[in-house]
């Protein structure tokens, strides 16, 4: 999978307001009300990424979900990792999908 310019993701960006670009990477932060909440996301998370073996950078601090995506065997972002954030985010912003 070949690697999107700047200008393609920036443009891609536009319809995922809570991600952004910087580092060959897109990057999102999400809080929730705790961990218990947030680390269940995760898991619901993780299930996606194995389904489209396609896997995150993230770290997580109590309520707070910070996750990075690129594509390391094409070093910067592809398709996939556009694939990976709308799976992430309907299960972080599940009101969000019919927007
Ligand atoms: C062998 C396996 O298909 C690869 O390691 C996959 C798995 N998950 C991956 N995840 C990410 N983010 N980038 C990759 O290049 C990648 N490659």
């Amino acid at each position: 999978m070949s690697k999107l310019s700047a200008e393609a993701i920036e443009k891609r960006l536009l319809h995922f307001p809570d991600w952004d670009y910087y580092d060959d990477a897109i990057h999102a932060e999400f809080e929730f009300d705790n961990f218990k909440d947030c680390f269940s996301a995760m898991s619901r998370i993780a299930f996606e990424c194995e389904a489209l073996n396609h896997h995150p950078d993230w770290s997580n601090t109590y309520n707070v979900l910070t996750i990075s995506l690129s594509t390391h065997s094409a070093n910067g972002v592809t398709e996939k990792d556009f694939k990976l954030a709308e799976a992430i985010e309907a299960i972080v912003e599940p009101e969000d999908e019919d927007a």
